[in-house]
């Protein structure tokens, strides 16, 4: 049997990938099979979240036992078909070739030229300086913005960075000040336009999801707030609101394009993305081409987290080719000294110039929940000292239910569905909408006996029984995909309520209504027949629950180990509560997970390196 059959037989192929490669068979029989296989595993490559295929990794794509060719040998057989081309680095490919063999890794075509545009695009915004600020003259309200500015904090050196540069990627966990930050480095670049009797910048703020764009805003909402006691002016020119990356750059109906692209590019002077982690390959480089010659470009995020579901981990890429933190290139560390004091200076600026600032402390005070010592345990897939912490039971707001696999059984039951029946209690949308973001059960998968779908649906049972109406009140909903004409988005949650009089009691005939935040009272209903794709939400996968925080979280890991089990996930799991932890794994699972990187391939790194 061909290499080809044996993939697409053992499931390792969609239906997709395999009609590439026999698209290719048809259209040259002479095509060797190892190009076919490698052709369908590269399009294959783009579903499991990576940029393309490594032919010396096959063995993730099948746990069959199969004969895999010799790496070096598969690439000169790909070098050699009229299907692969091998263009110059920085050049595009042959737009007649489906396919790219690049340093050893194979790409579909248009995966490569978004890596490629992507890093063109980077340099470009890096390499622009905007005009010199007059740091003597800012140096007053830099300091009262950033009291610590010349004991080295980190926050201080993102903003002045930011006066400087065009290109910034501040990163760091959550309460690390990443909001915070740019709330005053925004007010710096008002005042600096003041100064300089500009206008001010236009500014936009952007996140891959409308739960993530509504909480960046809501955050920068609170910071411009302490801010107001400094100077009131410069806090009123601040945006109060935040956009999805699609509307920004304006989404056109039935086309992966956008209205905004390098032609028309986005009409503002700077551009703040935050979770900068969960944007994709193709978004990240529409958005970093639509971004005008002359505007900042800043990006926030925390590379710990979950990479995108789909191709990239483009974060990442970009951290490792801003290289480390410690110091600044010397003519940088000199001209921000008026501003910062002494720094270290580091030899190499890297490709990028100093565009990164990683925020180290946290912040974020919460009495009730001390998950730092397990975050960093988790960050750093120290097994030993994660399972130590978890069994002390010395992290105030931390519960681990050591194998314990069925959440909704004992001690589970009894931390989950009292707080989700106080939903049917719920008259008031925004009471009921406050009441979704207390709990939540992450799980790491979403079908399957510890899955999110069956496990939603034994809790709609256990709420409203085995005859319940599908939208039955205090019912939550996950939307699923995201819908301009509602202004509903992929993770927005809502929640079902039928209309009830003053004393609490159902009207007769009254329909069920699912209520969403935002609009101008701070819910707006929708007919459930009328809504985007939506499933249940008292349980949902880690992955969805990105950019999402919940009071209390219930992290469930699977009985069994599975391939995208990793650290990644556990670590955005567990940094989704807010004030209670509850991780119900065991020590294996938990083991197994921690040992294992998202990592994904791609070649961005290096082409933003070279
Ligand atoms: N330099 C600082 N001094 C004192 N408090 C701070 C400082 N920076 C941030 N904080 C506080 O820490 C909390 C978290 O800050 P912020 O929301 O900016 O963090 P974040 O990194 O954006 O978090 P997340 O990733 O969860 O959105 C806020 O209450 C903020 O007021």
């Amino acid at each position: 049997m061909s290499l080809l059959d044996a993939l697409f037989r053992d499931g390792s192929l969609r239906t997709v990938d395999h009609a590439l490669a026999q698209a290719l068979r048809r259209l040259d029989r002479d095509t060797p099979d190892p190009v076919l296989a490698a052709a369908a595993l590269a399009s294959q490559a783009i579903a499991r979240g990576h940029a393309a295929f490594d032919p010396a990794q096959p063995q993730a794509y099948s746990e069959a036992a199969i004969d895999w060719p010799e790496p070096q040998a598969w690439r000169e057989a790909l070098a050699q078909s009229r299907w692969v081309a091998t263009p110059d680095p920085q050049q595009p490919a042959d737009a007649e070739t489906p396919l790219v063999l690049e340093r050893g890794l194979l790409y579909l075509r248009r995966y490569r030229e978004y890596e490629r545009r992507l890093a063109q695009g980077l340099r470009r915004i890096a390499a622009q300086a905007p005009p010199p600020p007059d740091l003597q003259a800012l140096a007053p309200l830099f300091a009262a913005l950033f009291p610590q500015a010349r004991d080295g904090d980190r926050q201080a050196r993102a903003a002045a960075l930011a006066l400087l540069q065009s290109l910034l990627l501040a990163t760091g966990g959550p309460g690390t000040g990443k909001t915070t930050t740019i709330a005053r480095l925004l007010a710096l670049l008002i005042a600096q336009a003041r100064l300089d009797g500009a206008t001010p910048p236009r500014i936009a703020l952007a996140a891959p999801t409308g739960r993530a764009a509504e909480r960046m805003a809501e955050s920068l909402r609170m910071a411009t707030g302490a801010l107001q006691t400094l100077e009131p002016g410069l806090a009123a020119a601040l945006p109060a609101s935040a956009s999805t990356l699609h509307r920004l750059l304006g989404s056109v109906p039935d086309s992966a394009r956008f209205k905004h692209d390098a032609v028309h590019p986005l009409a503002y002077d700077a551009i703040v993305v935050d979770e900068a982690s969960m944007v994709d390959l193709p978004l990240m480089c529409k958005l970093v081409e639509a971004v005008p010659d002359g505007a900042r470009l800043i990006l926030l995020g925390d590379r710990d987290q979950l990479p995108s579901v789909e191709a990239g981990d483009v974060l990442a890429a970009i951290v490792d080719a801003a290289g480390e933190d410690e110091g600044l290139p010397a003519p940088v560390a000199e001209r921000l000294r008026p501003l910062l004091g002494e720094l270290p200076v580091r030899a190499d600026p890297g490709s990028l110039g100093a565009c990164r600032v990683h925020l180290r402390r946290g912040y974020r005070q919460t009495e009730s929940l001390d998950l730092a010592p397990l975050a960093a345990a988790v960050r750093a897939g120290d097994a030993d000292a994660a399972l130590a912490l978890l069994r002390s039971g010395e992290l105030a707001g931390v519960h681990f239910h050591e194998d314990l696999h069925d959440p909704l059984t004992g001690v589970g039951r009894e931390a989950l569905l009292p707080a989700w029946r106080a939903l049917s209690e719920a008259r008031d949308p925004l009471q009921a909408l406050a009441l979704a973001t207390r709990l939540r059960l992450l799980t790491a998968l979403r079908d399957g006996g510890q899955g999110a779908a069956p496990l939603n649906a034994r809790i709609e049972e256990a709420l409203a029984g085995s005859h319940r109406p599908t939208y039955f009140h205090g019912r939550l909903l996950l939307i699923t995909e995201n819908s301009y004409r509602h202004g509903l988005f992929n993770g927005d949650i809502g929640v079902c309520l039928r209309a009830r009089d003053e004393q609490g009691r159902d009207v007769p005939g009254a329909p069920v209504l699912a209520w969403f935040a935002g609009g101008a009272g701070g819910a707006r209903p929708f007919h459930p027949s009328a809504l985007p794709a939506h499933g249940g939400a008292f349980a949902m996968t880690v992955h969805k629950s990105q950019g999402s925080e919940f009071d209390s979280v219930w992290l469930q890991l699977p009985r069994q180990d599975a391939r995208h089990l990793s650290r990644e996930l556990v670590y955005t799991g567990l940094t989704r509560a807010r004030r209670e932890l509850h991780l119900a794994a065991s020590e294996a699972v938990l083991r197994q997970a921690l040992s294992r990187h998202a990592a994904r391939v791609s070649g961005l790194a290096w082409r933003l390196g070279g």
